[in-house]
């Protein structure tokens, strides 16, 4: 492997060039090139097997690569672990803690063995750190008495204590009720507002679209997606038309056709599809703020809309178009998300790629 690094901009936290693990015959994650900027919440997005764990433990230098480099703040995983290791906190097993011990007690003694003097200082910083994960109330607590989402934060403390630049969070929310993945939401959205860079692997798309602003999506080992969500959102919009009977329907639909792509060239889609109440709807793959514009041309043709909705885009939409089984090679195989209790129709989706 080649030793001479390219100049490091400090902007970018993680970058990755042709990223390659295999397994045997099994390549678990392929050709991987990722870009992670500083103060970027990274949401890093996948079906099970699809690449997640395998691509943050060679980030960690817990495996190596088979081939490809990953360099984080500007060094290569592969000569300078030690410094980079200095500058993350991560999680990405539950790490063990001392059941009868407080909350409190926990976080000092794994201080402790890291090296830090427990003085006023490191007890300053500790409390600092419970407000952060919002353990604060129940830092006396024994460990064994914390819920499930309390014992997760208060492992994302730990990874805090050494006061780390770059987070890496593999499923956070795993196995979580839905108070205790709003709690993680919360605590995210802190450590991105106190300037942290947050890595956050998860399978939860909503989540995913709340607190990140770029994500990568992995389907099978290979990537199949990068970019802003805002950008990944926009791509989704519609706008969704009703008119008040089947002629006027037919009429706005011939009009809009004949519109789409020669005098509009925001309108890049047409179609008729069915409302929930059996109603036809006109759906326009459009920005959504082109609404009033789409009301007024069809009323320079005495056409009439009885609604006209914006539809925001959904990441779990976009994220379905990905890794559905029509987009990439391969059989889309369904089964049972290991460790997680979400059902929604991502999670689905989620648990679809095979091993
Ligand atoms: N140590 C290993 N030996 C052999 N195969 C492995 C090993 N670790 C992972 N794999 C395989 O590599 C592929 C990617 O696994 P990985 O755990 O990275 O996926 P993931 O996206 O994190 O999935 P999950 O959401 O289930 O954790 C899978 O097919 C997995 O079975």
């Amino acid at each position: 492997m080649n030793k001479t690094l390219p100049p490091h901009d400090e902007k970018t936290i993680i970058s990755t060039s042709r990223l390659t693990k295999a397994f045997g015959n099994l390549v678990a994650v392929n050709d991987l090139n990722l870009e992670v900027q500083r103060g970027d919440v990274f949401g890093f997005l996948g079906p099970n097997g699809s690449g997640k764990t395998t691509t943050i433990r060679m980030l960690l230098g817990l495996i190596r690569p088979s081939a490809g480099r990953a360099l984080l703040f500007g060094m290569d995983t592969a000569y300078q672990l030690p410094e980079i290791l200095q500058r993350i906190g991560a999680i990405v097993e539950m790490p063990i803690f001392y059941p009868y011990l407080s909350g409190r007690d926990n976080l000092r003694v794994i201080a402790a063995n890291s090296g830090m003097v427990l003085g006023k200082a490191n007890e300053a910083r500790i409390s600092e750190i419970l407000d952060i994960v919002e353990l604060r109330t129940y830092e006396k607590l024994a460990y064994r008495k914390y819920s499930l989402g309390m014992k997760q934060r208060l492992g994302i403390a730990a990874a805090l204590l050494n006061d780390p630049e770059l987070v890496m969070l593999d499923e956070p929310t795993n196995g979580l009720d839905p108070a205790g993945v709003i709690e993680i939401r919360r605590l995210i959205q802190r450590l991105a507002s106190l300037g942290k860079t947050v890595f956050l692997s998860s399978h939860i798309l909503s989540e995913v679209q709340q607190v990140c602003n770029r994500v990568a999506i992995l389907r099978k080992g290979n990537l199949v997606k990068l970019g802003a969500v805002e950008d990944l959102l926009r791509t989704d919009e519609e706008i969704e038309v009703r008119m008040n009977d089947t002629i006027q329907t037919e009429q706005a639909l011939a009009l809009l056709q004949e519109l789409r792509g020669g005098a509009i060239n925001w309108l890049t889609d047409v179609r008729i599809d069915q409302n929930k109440r059996n109603q036809s709807i006109i759906k326009l793959a459009a920005p959504n703020d082109r609404s009033a514009e789409v009301n007024q041309l069809l009323a320079q043709h005495q056409l009439y809309a009885a609604e006209i909705h914006p539809r925001e885009g959904s990441l779990e939409e976009v994220f379905l178009q990905l890794v559905a089984p029509s987009s990439a090679a391969g059989p889309y195989i369904g089964g049972t998300m290991a460790g997680s209790n979400e059902t929604s129709t991502a999670a689905t989706a989620l648990k679809g790629d095979q091993k």
